[in-house]
């Protein structure tokens, strides 16, 4: 039913100890990711605020193909990124500047080399980046940005600056591509108008400037997703003020404010 979503609060070892507002995290937590828990009714999409104080993890995932061969689910994870702040020379790693095969990536990526091989883009407000799935990447320090993804939990991590945790170098090397990253998958979220963002073919996602056109009202036929940027929406006559998510049964169930900015999100048919 439409409402708003709830939000979990994850620590991470490279999240940090004071969030922007309208976000706070818990005396002596570094909070690194804020989930949406996705509702019953829409189980394909995860959206999350990511706040980085040290670089995460170069990492993969793998296809919803990759997934169901492995026995591993029914999704893989495709998601992308919505650069909302950052630091001054803040950068995302995604693929690599040259080509280079599998062998050469499991060394780099034991030795740590892989960092220095892969691309960094620095970033500003808007960067609008997608991550197809085997696509090695890793998100840099000092950003704030919104994922949406498709809601799936599998991470294969390649390098993990020497931090404690778990490495799946060998799940990661069978699907890593250790290819340049298409720069068709790079875009820019223009300040303050409507842009279509991600048009399929897992999911779509829009930013809507006041109230979305006909075209896109035809575009999102089902329910959808609803994340509030600048100013609050209504939706079935609930408020959700920026840093709320809501579900929404039918765009129709979504009162837009004529000068907000949102963003709004469905998986495809
Ligand atoms: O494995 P760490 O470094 O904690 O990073 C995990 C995070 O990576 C990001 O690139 C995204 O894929 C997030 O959805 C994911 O939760």
């Amino acid at each position: 039913m439409s409402g708003p979503l709830s939000m979990r609060l994850i620590e991470k070892p490279w999240g940090c100890a004071v969030l922007p507002a309208p976000f706070v995290a818990p005396a002596g937590q570094r909070i690194g990711e804020i989930w949406f828990e996705p509702p019953p009714e829409l189980p394909e999409l995860l959206v999350k605020y990511i706040f980085t104080s040290e670089a995460l993890s170069v990492q993969v995932h793998p296809s919803d193909a990759q997934t169901l061969a492995n026995g591993i689910g029914e999704q893989g994870k495709e998601e992308c990124w919505l650069i909302v702040d950052s630091e001054p020379g803040a950068k995302l790693g995604i693929g690599f500047r040259q080509n280079l095969d599998q062998e050469a990536m499991r060394r780099a990526a034991l030795d740590g080399s892989i960092e220095n091989l892969m691309e960094w883009h620095t970033v500003s407000a808007g960067d609008f980046f997608y991550i197809p799935a085997n696509t090695v990447h890793a998100i840099g320090a000092g950003i704030s940005l919104i994922e949406v993804q498709q809601n799936s939990d599998i991470t294969y991590r390649l390098y993990d600056y020497g931090r404690p945790r778990e490495l799946h170098l060998d799940e990661g090397m069978a699907i890593a591509k250790g290819e340049p990253y298409p720069q068709a998958c790079k875009g820019k979220a223009p300040a303050g108008n409507s842009a279509s963002l991600v048009s399929g073919p897992l999911f779509m996602l829009d930013q809507v400037a006041g109230a979305p056109d006909s075209g896109t009202r035809d575009r999102y036929k089902g329910r959808l997703l609803v994340i509030p940027r600048e100013g609050p929406v209504h939706v079935a006559g609930m408020e959700i003020a920026p840093g709320g998510c809501a579900l929404a049964d039918s765009i129709a169930d979504v009162d837009f404010a004529s000068s907000g900015l949102s963003l709004i999100a469905a998986p495809c048919e």
